[in-house]
């Protein structure tokens, strides 16, 4: 897929992605690996510690993966008070680390692994405590090592109104890139 119709811009708003976060002209329509994910969790090996999804990272996120639509990747938290900024919402880097996890669990369905090279976040609507965020992230063209993805996040349902949109370059590295467990 090259585009989702939630990708759709706002009128009078440009869309998520700058001219450092568009796939360039040639670059592969992405393709989801057969088994994506399952590549994906294996390579992570059962590692329960990143601050976005695990269960082991006691004062992360906790994000819930769901499931892949079409190529588009679901995800949800919920906001906790010890995630706000301004009082009562929800902190822009928390929103930024969230849709961290979402563009990069897309990149990784690719079948490889990656990490955030660039990530560029838009603010459109804030984010109460207690809120549940519904994030969704898709690939829009891969080039060498460099996935571009793009995804959005929503509040008041998982069809409710846009509150952040990013977009991003993950690149691939090899399983040598993270420290071994247990070290
Ligand atoms: C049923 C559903 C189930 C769902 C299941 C889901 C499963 C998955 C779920 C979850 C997955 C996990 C999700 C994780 C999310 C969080 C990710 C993070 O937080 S990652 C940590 C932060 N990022 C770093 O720590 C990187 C730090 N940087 C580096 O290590 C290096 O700079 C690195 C590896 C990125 C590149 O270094 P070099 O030496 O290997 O390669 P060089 O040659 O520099 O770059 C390669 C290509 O990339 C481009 N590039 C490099 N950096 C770039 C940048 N910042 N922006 C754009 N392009 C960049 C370069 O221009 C080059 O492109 P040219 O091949 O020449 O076309």
């Amino acid at each position: 897929m090259t585009s989702s119709p939630s990708a759709a811009s706002s009128p009078g708003r440009p869309g998520p992605a700058s001219p450092r976060t568009t796939p360039p002209p040639g670059a592969a329509t992405p393709e989801l690996a057969e088994g994506g994910a399952v590549v994906a969790l294996a390579s992570l090996a059962g590692f329960e510690g990143c601050f976005g999804c695990g269960t082991d990272a006691e004062n992360g996120l906790r994000i819930r993966h769901g499931g892949v639509v079409d190529g588009v990747m679901t995800c949800e938290f919920t906001v906790r008070k010890e995630h706000q900024g301004a009082p009562g919402f929800c902190h822009g880097g928390v929103l930024a680390t969230a849709m961290d996890e979402a563009l990069g669990g897309a990149a990784w369905l690719l079948g490889n692994r990656y990490v955030t090279g660039r990530l560029e976040t838009d603010y459109l609507a804030p984010v109460p405590v207690g809120a549940d965020v519904h994030l969704r992230a898709w690939c829009t063209g891969v080039d060498g090592r460099k996935a571009f993805v793009e995804g959005e996040a929503r509040t008041g349902g998982p069809d409710g109104p846009v509150a952040v949109r990013a977009a991003g370059v993950f690149i691939e590295v090899p399983q040598e890139h993270f420290v071994p467990q247990g070290s």
